[in-house]
């Protein structure tokens, strides 16, 4: 493998533009499941600002800190700007919420930098003239970390700044009410027209599914109702019988609050609600109470174990769904199609859906995906999982060569269909997919004697960043079993 060849493989999968805070810091969390420590990132995004305002010809420097990272960040920039000009630092509170930042911090006491404790207003108003005598003021009040509206002391002294006049550069963002000059944005804008300053993240970090990428998860908030996590409809069974047991079950363990499965078998499983359709296949019998079931669930995963047969009754009943997540025998020809779908076939399903055949190499797969699969979303399953929304991509290369058992499939629908209840389409499918080969690869210890069953466990602990991913060889080393990227 060519490194060089890897990443500029990469690039045109980089979602370049605006950035949200929330996927920013799930990228700086996945940059430090992969070795970037979060020390490393302060320090260039600390060193880019401070080479910026150097650039301005200052003779003194003013930079307001706040509490957390983004007050680190300008730390480090003060530290790097104290060779070439007079700077003041005033630090917002007593208490420096991260390790990280207060290091920095404590570097400044060994440097020629005044740092003032402006943790109140009046502290603050007492910061008048020098604020007003330094030639440009440094924003690192407040990043990405921002919640709700502005509290003292940040108030007072967003008006010192604007009364003062002088011009602002913000690190990351700009404080709210601060008429910035220049916006200097880490890794990506954040908004506005700013100055995009490199630090050092690994386009793996954004491209790759990681640790990071649970952050989006939303809570299920203590106290919350039943049904917080949604409710999950299973169709499938026929032929193959535990295969809609495998998508409930893990549902359940993916934090779904109900789960009914509407199956032509016998199901004797507690935590499952069991809908006994009748005959020994889905049929067009059972449309009608299919339909009813499909509309009221938050989401219907459909085509586990079903057969052959049973399709006219998905396509019909596929109408009904709001969001639905088709995978095996329900990926044929025609498609069925709900309001929001996700597919999860593999090469072969995905070729009998859209008679495209996958390339070998994981960056031709993505692109065959991207273009050729159908609207809504897929997720191609291989040793390194493609997600596409046919406009962007995610790889995931959690998993090890044992989960090729049968079953493992059932177990990635009903994931992601649980997923699916509590996030968008693209980031639920890419979460599934990482989450499913989390939990496999927790179970490496089993090797070839794997059952699609052991996962289910393993799920709640990956789902809870216990064991997502971080120290994992695999996540560090892309060749362990992926040979083709
Ligand atoms: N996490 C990382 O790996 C990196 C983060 N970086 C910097 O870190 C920033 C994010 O850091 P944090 O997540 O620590 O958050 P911030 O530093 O943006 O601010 C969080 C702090 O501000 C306070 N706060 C939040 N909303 C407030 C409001 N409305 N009024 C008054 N106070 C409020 C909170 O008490 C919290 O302690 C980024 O914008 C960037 O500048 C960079 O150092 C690069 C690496
Ligand atoms: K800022």
């Amino acid at each position: 493998m060519n490194p060089g060849q890897y990443s500029i493989e990469f690039c045109e999968f980089l979602e370049m533009g605006i950035i949200s805070p929330e996927r920013m810091r799930s990228v700086d969390a996945n940059a430090q499941a992969l070795g970037v420590s979060a020390v490393q990132l302060m320090e260039s995004a600390g060193k880019g600002l401070a080479d910026y305002v150097r650039g301005m010809s200052p003779g003194h420097v003013v930079v307001i800190c706040g509490k957390g990272n983004n007050g680190g960040d300008g730390f480090v920039a003060a530290r790097h700007l104290c060779r070439d000009c007079m700077v003041t630092v005033l630090c917002m509170s007593r208490e420096i919420r991260t390790q990280e930042a207060a290091r920095n911090l404590h570097v400044l006491s060994h440097c020629s930098v005044s740092v003032i404790i402006a943790d109140t207003p009046d502290a603050l108003l007492a910061c008048r003239d020098s604020i007003s005598s330094a030639d440009v003021i440094v924003d690192a009040m407040l990043g990405t970390g921002i919640r709700g509206g502005l509290r003292e002391p940040y108030v007072t002294a967003v008006r010192v700044v604007r009364e003062s006049g002088v011009p602002v550069v913000a690190a990351d963002t700009p404080t709210p009410g601060l008429p910035a000059k220049v916006f200097c944005s880490f890794h990506r804008s954040k908004g506005g027209d700013p100055v995009v300053i490199d630090i050092g993240i690994p386009d793996e970090a954004e491209c790759f599914m990681g640790p990071g990428d649970l952050l989006l998860l939303p809570a299920k908030a203590a106290g919350s109702h039943k049904g917080a996590g949604g409710e999950v409809l299973v169709i499938g069974g026929g032929p193959y019988q535990g295969a809609p047991y495998l998508a409930g079950m893990a549902a359940i363990r993916a934090g779904a609050d109900l789960v009914r499965v509407a199956t032509p078998n016998l199901l004797p499983c507690p935590d499952l609600i069991v809908e006994r359709t009748g005959g020994s296949v889905i049929n067009e019998e059972d449309t009608d109470l299919l339909a009813g079931l499909a509309e009221h669930a938050d989401v219907t995963v459909c085509g586990c174990g079903l057969g052959t047969e049973s399709h006219q009754v998905i396509l019909e009943i596929a109408e009904y769904m709001g969001r639905a997540v088709f995978d095996a025998d329900a990926l044929r020809q025609p498609l069925p199609v709900a309001d929001n779908s996700i597919y999860t076939p593999h090469a072969g399903e995905f070729f009998r859906m859209t008679g495209c055949r996958l390339p070998d190499d994981a960056a031709g797969r993505a692109r065959m995906v991207r273009d050729h699969g159908p609207a809504g979303v897929t997720l191609a399953k291989g040793l390194v999982d493609v997600i596409s929304d046919t406009a962007r991509v995610r790889f995931s290369r959690s998993g090890t060569p044992h989960m090729t058992v049968g079953g493992t499939g059932d177990v990635l629908s009903g994931i992601v269909g649980a997923l699916f209840c509590r996030l968008p389409a693209f980031e639920a499918a890419a979460l599934g997919a990482y989450v499913n080969g989390c939990a496999g690869e927790s179970l490496a210890d089993l090797g070839d004697g794997l059952a699609a069953t052991d996962l289910l466990m393993q799920i709640p602990p990956v789902l809870s960043g216990a064991n997502s991913g971080h120290n994992r060889k695999a996540y560090h080393n892309k060749s362990d079993h992926n040979e083709a990227f």
